[in-house]
């Protein structure tokens, strides 16, 4: 008998995004849907479309044209700020108080707000931030304050941030930009964690870099230009093929052991 497919998270049909002062397509005819417990990648060249994109599907911009629907609501006929709470959006540009202990920072995205609400944090909820720098193996930077923790902490604990209201799905833009390789890693083996510790969780990741796909990933999307350049099950996206039709240079991708390594030549 065949399985029931898993609950759709997100869909977007037909969306286009256009500039209004320069009239500058930056997405145009994008159709793709999110499901329970995939885990996609997103990747494209600079300016492709990826930022926007994610911003779509995290409720943070209105399409142009076409329809965008998370979580069973349709933008444009929902409050998106009660939307966004159930969503978790990891961005590096994300707002965070430097002198604010990571735990601090962690309860903050209960409230999804920049300064902590504390009327709002019942033991319970500190409870929880507790626990979340502890599954993000960081259990001991609770004190620290965030601004002196390194990039691999800091991207560690804005997950666990993120992850506070237990959304069901977390979108993480460039998670992994400027860490060196161990922290890389630390983070890429807690996305797979992640990812096996709670199967109904959807995430989106952007990324510049096959290596940087945790081996949980289940599904790609590549952007070209601001459309769909490929789409669908990992191993059928990352394909060498594919890959340099979407960037326009030749390229070779292996898959090995769960992971994935991308190598350039020169633009033909
Ligand atoms: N607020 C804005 N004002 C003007 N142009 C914008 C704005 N936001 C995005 N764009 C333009 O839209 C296009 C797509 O931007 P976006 O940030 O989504 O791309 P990206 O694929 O995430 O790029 P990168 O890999 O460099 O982060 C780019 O040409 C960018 O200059």
């Amino acid at each position: 008998m065949n399985q029931p497919a898993p609950r759709q998270v997100a869909s977007i049909e037909g969306v286009g995004v256009r500039r209004m002062t320069s009239d500058q397509v930056i997405l145009d005819g994008i159709d793709w849907s999110v499901r329970a417990g995939e885990h996609w990648a997103l990747l494209g060249a600079n300016g492709a479309g990826k930022t926007t994109l994610l911003k779509l599907i995290g409720a943070v911009m209105h399409p142009t044209s076409g329809t965008v629907e998370v979580l069973g609501n349709r933008l444009g006929r929902v409050d998106v700020r009660e939307l966004r709470a159930h969503i978790g959006h990891v961005s590096t540009s994300q707002r965070v108080p430097q002198d604010a202990p990571a735990h601090t920072v962690v309860l903050t995205g209960a409230t999804g707000t920049v300064q902590p609400l504390w009327r709002k944090y019942d033991d319970e909820t500190r409870q929880l931030a507790h626990d979340l720098l502890s599954e993000l193996e960081c259990k001991e930077l609770a004190d620290r304050p965030f601004g002196v923790c390194s990039g691999g902490q800091r991207a560690r604990i804005l997950i666990a941030r993120a992850l506070m209201p237990a959304p069901s799905l977390l979108l993480l833009d460039e998670p992994f930009n400027a860490l060196d390789l161990p922290s890389r890693e630390d983070l890429i083996d807690a996305l797979r964690r992640l990812a096996a510790d709670r199967p109904a969780l959807a995430t989106v990741t952007v990324t510049h870099h096959l290596e940087e796909l945790p081996p949980t990933t289940s599904h790609a999307l590549l952007l070209r230009e601001g459309r769909v350049g490929a789409c669908g099950p990992v191993g059928d996206v990352l394909t060498g093929e594919l890959m340099t039709r979407c960037f326009g240079r030749p390229i070779d991708v292996t898959h090995q052991d769960g992971r994935w390594l991308a190598r350039s030549g020169h633009r033909s």
